[in-house]
């Protein structure tokens, strides 16, 4: 490869949403480009950083990595800001209307961040939700390559909502919740009007939030190549509609399994911003295999406290073990007490504010996962071969807990539902009547998993083809 004639590797720019839904799987894959070599350097929100270097010792983590730095931003949002909810779409907006001309101004006056032993930036992968680095990258002639977090099939969706509005299938408000959408190819059969992401439940078709979706999906388009975190195998037709007006597309999913069979000690760095509460892992040793439902709602999702008296409820009244991740801001502090207090673990439930959640789903004792859908989780749960009831929150989460329910059948969807009887059926239904069934299932899809990441393998191979592309910018 030139490059190594050069000396010089390429210089990767990786721009996530400071979220950690979206950092997780940007930052594998710039540990996947770092273990070929690359220089990596991450842009990170200086509030997201603080959290890194308390919670996950990241700086000792990626020494390993010679090749990867940080770079800190502002995020432009006062310290108080929840980021958390409906509310992390305003980190978008700040990013976009503060940060953005800052950021490319530094760009351009540090000279594309070279240095003597780095390059100017090769190309930057950005998340494909900050578009303004379509702009920026057109106009100083740096290849840009987008990086959406969510699922295929939620970038189709998308994708595909202009027509799904002219079609008049929106739930605008709320009308025809149970109704087959028609209008978006390959989902005739299945997709309905509840499973469109969470913007579309608009009161009026011409809703801001809605349209400034839209329109990110649609500049998809501009940058010169797109990466998504799927696996040919799991989403193939899907694919193949999008590749219609992204021909270059690479699927290099579940990017946290590839990385991990390409450690040598298997251990990736985790990047989580809350600290890991590793006590889970004693409790989860000492139940019996495939006993316990883990219950996770991501790092998003805020609950009402009838919420989560409901799920509460539910899970104790299913006689089933329970473990759950409930994140301390997603819930209201004093709520948290009564409940603590009042409710108990009732001998069957264990609590924690925050899990190492790829191992526990990978823990025998773990035989169902109640999660809100989040990407992340949904592709974790399947390369564990753990069976899911989803209660989607928002956005994506709509579309992926359809796709587990009615296209791969490795769980149960209750969206809209959150009732202590419709849980406590739900986990009978998964954890006993029909256990062997789902986990049939869910055991195959993880074989293709493994299958995906091998040598040879699709997502393998994606990851190569692109590392050869990125290195052909270099002339
Ligand atoms: O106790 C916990 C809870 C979660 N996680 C991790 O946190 C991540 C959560 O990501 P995800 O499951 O994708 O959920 P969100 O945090 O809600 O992710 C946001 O970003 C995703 C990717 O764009 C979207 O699919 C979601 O809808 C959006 O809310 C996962 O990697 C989990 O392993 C932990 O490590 N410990
Ligand atoms: C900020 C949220 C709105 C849309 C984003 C998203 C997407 O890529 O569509 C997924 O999950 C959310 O975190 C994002």
């Amino acid at each position: 490869m030139s490059w190594k004639e050069s000396n010089l590797p390429p210089h990767v720019l990786i721009f996530p949403l400071p979220a950690q839904g979206h950092m997780n799987s940007m930052l594998t894959l710039a540990q996947l480009l770092c273990l070929s070599d690359f220089h990596v350097t991450f842009v990170v929100s200086e509030f997201n950083h603080r959290r890194l270097l308390k919670h996950t010792g990241t700086h000792s983590a990626f020494a390993r990595y010679p090749g990867f730095r940080f770079q800190t931003i502002p995020d432009g949002l006062p310290e108080d800001h929840p980021r958390a909810g409906l509310r992390i779409m305003e980190i978008i907006q700040s990013l976009r209307k503060h940060v953005g001309p800052s950021f490319k101004k530094m760009l351009v006056d540090k000279d594309l961040l070279a240095s003597a032993d780095r390059r100017p930036v090769t190309c930057i992968i950005a998340d494909a939700v900050l578009n303004f680095n379509a702009d920026f990258a057109e106009e100083n002639g740096i290849p840009l390559i987008y990086f959406r977090t969510i699922s295929a099939a939620a970038v189709w969706v998308l994708f595909c909502v202009t027509r799904v509005a002219e079609a008049n299938e929106l739930p605008v408000k709320g009308n025809g919740m149970d109704e087959l959408v028609k209008s978006i190819p390959g989902m005739e059969d299945f997709l309905r009007r509840r499973d469109l992401p969470s913007f579309c439940r608009v009161d009026n078709p011409n809703d801001p939030a809605l349209h400034e979706l839209i329109a990110l999906t649609r500049q998809t388009v501009r940058a010169e190549a797109v990466i998504l975190n799927t696996f040919e195998d799991l989403e193939l037709p899907v694919l193949s509609n999008i590749r219609q007006h992204m021909a270059r597309l690479y699927t290099i999913g579940p990017s946290n399994v590839l990385l991990k069979s390409r450690l040598e000690e298997n251990k990736a760095s985790s990047g989580s911003l809350w600290p890991e509460d590793r006590s889970c892992i004693d409790w989860l040793n000492a139940q019996a295999p495939g006993s316990v439902i883990y219950v996770s709602f991501g790092s998003v999702t805020i609950l009402t406290r009838d919420q989560i008296l409901e799920f509460w409820h539910g899970l104790v009244n299913s006689g089933q073990k329970f473990l759950w991740a409930m994140r301390p801001d997603s819930v209201d502090h004093s709520d948290r007490l009564i409940f603590e207090s009042e409710q108990g673990i009732e001998g069957n439930g264990y609590m924690v504010e925050w899990a190492p959640q790829e191992e526990v789903l990978n823990h025998p004792a773990v035989g169902a996962f109640l999660t809100h859908c989040g990407w992340n989780s949904t592709l974790e749960s399947i390369g564990a071969g753990v069976p899911m009831i989803c209660w989607p929150f928002f956005a994506d989460q709509m579309v992926n807990s359809r796709f587990v329910s009615d296209v791969w059948r490795i769980g149960l969807d209750i969206k809209d539902s959150c009732d202590r009887v419709v849980i406590e059926n739900a986990v009978r239904e998964l954890m006993e009547q029909r256990k062997d069934e789902f986990a049939e299932r869910a055991r195959c899809l993880a074989a293709q998993v493994r299958r995906a990441v091998a040598d040879g393998g699709s997502s393998e191979q994606s990851l190569e083809d692109l590392i050869m592309y990125i290195a052909s910018m270099i002339t």
